[in-house]
């Protein structure tokens, strides 16, 4: 069946414009009721179906990439299961606008990318300075503190086992400024009616050092592996972990940066992922 593309004629940076200016994010055309998708959101039609043929179940996510983190697997793995923790997302009822700290968004690069995702965010920085506690929106005040602790104390051990990886003490990675950053994601997957035609989030890696990945237990994210893309099936309690670029850099490719994805979502529950980027110092 020929697959529907978005129209060439129409005015994509105007119905960029007119979503931004919405405000109303991707949760406010699902919540609308419509049964189709803008034309914004969709993707060329191979981008997609690449994306869909692969996860149809023939491939499952290599055992390798599923192990118990030891110190001597952390350097084969791309992903090691860990601690848990859980939080709410995404309240209706805080202005969908950028405080100091904090950034309610829908898309990262809606402006700039040929296709729009179906995913709204929000973003804390949480070091190397901390917001005002009172420019966290009290909601979810309490989980998001308690998450960056628990995060950043895994993010610690973490470095320790990545520099032993490369043969180097283990406070080396620790004590430069590499992991100095933090940002706390809430990423919002709400239902797609068209999950055919566009994406959740684009293939990219991610940009910094590595990357900690909490889900609601819904499938979705996509990894790129031996030139193939795979699921990345949900495992109860454990956090994902994703090699970024700046690490893949300093390690001189001893760790390579994973190409990852997410599918749009065609259930009714949203889809929620809390993430913890950590970055270089400034
Ligand atoms: O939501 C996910 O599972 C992936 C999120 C992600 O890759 C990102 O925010 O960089
Ligand atoms: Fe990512």
């Amino acid at each position: 069946m020929a697959v529907p593309t978005a129209p060439t004629t129409f005015d994509r940076m105007k119905e960029v414009k007119e979503f931004d200016k919405s405000k109303i994010g991707v949760k406010g055309l699902s919540d609308s009721g419509k049964t189709s998708i803008p034309s914004i959101f969709v993707h060329p039609p191979e981008t997609v179906s690449t994306l869909l043929k692969s996860s149809s179940g023939t491939i499952g996510i290599p055992g390798s990439l599923q192990c118990r983190c030891t110190r001597s697997s952390v350097k084969d793995c791309g992903e090691h299961p860990g601690g848990s923790s859980t939080m709410g997302f995404l309240p209706s009822d805080q202005p969908w606008d950028t405080l100091i700290s904090v950034t309610y968004s829908s898309n990262n690069n809606l402006y700039r990318s040929k296709a729009a995702t179906w995913h709204d965010y929000v973003m804390v920085w949480m070091a190397p300075e901390r917001p005002e506690l009172d420019q966290i929106p009290e909601l979810y005040r309490n989980e998001l503190l308690a998450w960056d602790e628990n995060a950043a104390k895994l993010t610690e051990t973490l470095a320790e086992l990545l520099s032993e990886g490369l043969g180097l003490h283990s406070k080396k990675l620790k004590e430069s400024s590499l992991f100095e950053t933090r940002i706390f994601g809430g990423m919002f997957y709400p239902y797609c009616p068209q999950p055919d035609l566009t994406v959740g989030l684009s293939d990219h890696t991610d940009p910094g050092v590595k990357t900690l990945l909490l889900k609601n237990g819904a499938p979705g994210l996509q990894v790129k592996y031996q030139g193939e893309w795979v699921d990345v099936k949900p495992l109860p309690g454990s956090v994902i972990i994703n090699i970024g670029d700046f690490l893949e850099i300093v390690s001189n490719g001893e760790y390579r940066s994973v190409q990852h994805c997410v599918l749009a979502n065609l259930k009714k529950q949203p889809r929620v992922s809390i993430v913890h980027w950590v970055d270089v110092g400034n």
